[in-house]
């Protein structure tokens, strides 16, 4: 294992001992900790015997219990952003910081490792297994992220209830609404606690009200379960529930915005 793996772990082994600590700068100041620092970062593909330049010098931060969202037309590199954010790829240049792993230089097995523990994933189409429950849905991800045995019956009913689904525990995907599943979906996301969600147009195949249940669901289990949420969307209705909105145009952002701000 690579030394600075070993001395990540360390730092968060004294974090846990000490939650405060997770709340400060090393340097003690009082600046909060960033979860996640992304610079520089430029990703390209193969395409035609060419380099296809798709993110062109990212720079972004996210921070401990913070709703961010990623606006911007279709092509414009939101989902290239979000797979190297969740470390399903990797960047050509720049850096990508979660906690204190460094990404870019993680191999694909830390970076799984990593992610199983640390980070949840939310999709447009629910990704959930067809024939089992909404209960058995959220046990599997427990039993998945090695979640022992003995804590999966209070987590998956803590998990279900958070998404307002403690009727209907025991109904399958095809007797839940739309929304309903996308909730079970969270709901699964959330099972081992991971500090960071990424959702990926998570409200693009629900109606409006739908989508507000959702994002109702995502601000509040940013309280209760202490999670930063990054998601993309394409619904301006979307972003007024956002602590910040990164707007990429052609692989860069434009503009950044914190909403209340305007
Ligand atoms: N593996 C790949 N090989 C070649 N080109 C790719 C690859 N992945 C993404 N691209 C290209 O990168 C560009 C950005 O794609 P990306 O999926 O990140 O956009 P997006 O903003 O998420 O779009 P949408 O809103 O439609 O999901 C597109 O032109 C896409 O064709």
């Amino acid at each position: 294992m690579l030394r600075w793996l070993q001395s990540a772990k360390r730092e968060q082994q004294a974090a846990a001992a000490d939650p405060e600590s997770l709340h400060k700068d090393s340097a003690q100041t009082d600046a909060p900790v960033r979860l996640l620092s992304v610079s520089g970062v430029e990703r390209s593909f193969p395409v035609g015997g060419q380099q296809l330049p798709v993110l062109k010098g990212i720079e972004m931060s996210l921070y401990p219990n913070q709703l961010v969202m990623l606006k911007g037309r279709s092509g414009s590199g939101k989902t290239t952003l979000l797979n190297l954010i969740g470390g399903l790829d990797q960047p050509n240049k720049g850096e990508i910081m979660f906690k204190h792993y460094p990404f870019h230089l993680c191999s694909d097995d830390e970076r799984t490792s990593i992610r199983r523990k640390e980070m949840g994933f939310i999709f447009q189409s629910f990704a959930l297994m067809p024939l089992l429950s909404a209960w058995e849905n959220v046990e599997l991800a427990l039993r998945m992220a090695d979640v022992p045995r003995s804590e999966w019956k209070a987590r998956t009913a803590h998990c279900l209830e958070l998404v307002g689904l403690g009727k209907r525990m025991h109904h399958r995907p095809f007797e839940l609404s739309g929304g309903e599943q996308q909730r079970v979906a969270i709901a699964k996301a959330i099972a081992h606690r991971p500090s960071l969600l990424l959702a990926d147009e998570p409200t693009a195949e629900l109606d409006s009200q739908m989508g507000a249940q959702v994002m109702a669901v995502f601000r509040s289990i940013i309280q209760t379960e202490q999670v930063t949420i990054c998601m993309t969307t394409h619904d301006p209705t979307m972003m007024e529930v956002a602590d910040h909105v990164y707007e990429m145009v052609d692989g860069r952002f434009i503009h950044t915005q914190t909403p209340a701000q305007g």
